[in-house]
């Protein structure tokens, strides 16, 4: 089974995207799409990703703005069936109700903290921290508004899993193997820790995309899942 991975593939161009795609295909769940590529290439990029490769595709475009605009950008993105389609919990109960009713048939994942955030940066936003405590509240926020999914760091996820339940996917980011340059990454956790939290999906990206060989780094890290996996069985 493909390991529970969305490979977020943020790449200048869409000819390096469709390389990255069929190189992890074969070995991770999903592939995301960011801002990077939606913004230059539009639609396109979703079919050539998609291509002939089984994976799902994950449309990271962290809407955020008043509820009418994001139900029209929710009801626009849909027709392209992504897996997934981020908003920012911090727009708000409203902005996520209108992105959950525009896109019925899309799964909308609430972005609670970003992880490139710390609780210094939080502070320097006016967000009341520290990250944990803010991703909780947000998280809360966004389940009572419909999303059905969350972004937060794999730090977070015993607390929020606790709080929202079993059925609402838990998405994390900041996922950085043992050694790995942690870049502007800011709360960040290996593989192996994020899914022993109870992670759902791990969002990894450039520790795959930067390696020499994108789909021998992606087939490893599905590797060293499936084996903390077997370990947590056992
Ligand atoms: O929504 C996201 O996917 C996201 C949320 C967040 O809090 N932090 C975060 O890094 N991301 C995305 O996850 C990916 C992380 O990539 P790497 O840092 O290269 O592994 C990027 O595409 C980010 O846009």
């Amino acid at each position: 089974m493909a390991a529970p991975i969305a490979v977020a593939i943020d790449a200048p161009e869409i000819e390096t995207a469709a390389r990255w795609a069929s190189a992890v295909a074969p070995h991770v769940s999903t592939v995301k799409v960011g801002l990077e590529l939606y913004l230059r290439y539009g639609p396109e990029v979703i079919s050539t990703v998609r291509g002939a490769n089984p994976v799902s595709v994950f449309l990271d475009l962290k809407l955020h703005d008043i509820p009418a605009t994001v139900a029209g950008a929710a009801r626009n993105v849909a027709r392209l069936k992504p897996s997934i389609l981020t908003v920012h919990a911090a727009g708000g109960a409203d902005m996520i109700k209108a992105a959950v009713q525009a896109a019925p048939d899309t799964r909308i994942a609430a972005v609670t903290v970003l992880t490139s955030l710390d609780d210094a940066a939080l502070e320097s936003i006016g967000m009341r921290g520290p990250a944990a405590d803010a991703a909780r509240r947000l998280a809360v926020l966004a389940v009572v508004s419909g999303a059905q999914a969350l972004v937060c760091s794999p730090h977070e996820v015993p607390a929020l899993r606790a709080e929202v339940g079993p059925d609402v996917q838990l998405i994390t980011p900041g996922v950085r193997p043992a050694g790995a340059d942690r870049g502007d990454q800011a709360r960040v956790a290996t593989p192996e820790e994020a899914l022993a939290a109870g992670a759902d999906l791990l969002v990894i990206g450039r520790p795959i995309t930067r390696a020499a060989d994108p789909g021998a780094a992606a087939a490893s890290l599905a590797a060293a899942l499936r084996r903390a996996e077997a370990a947590g069985r056992a």
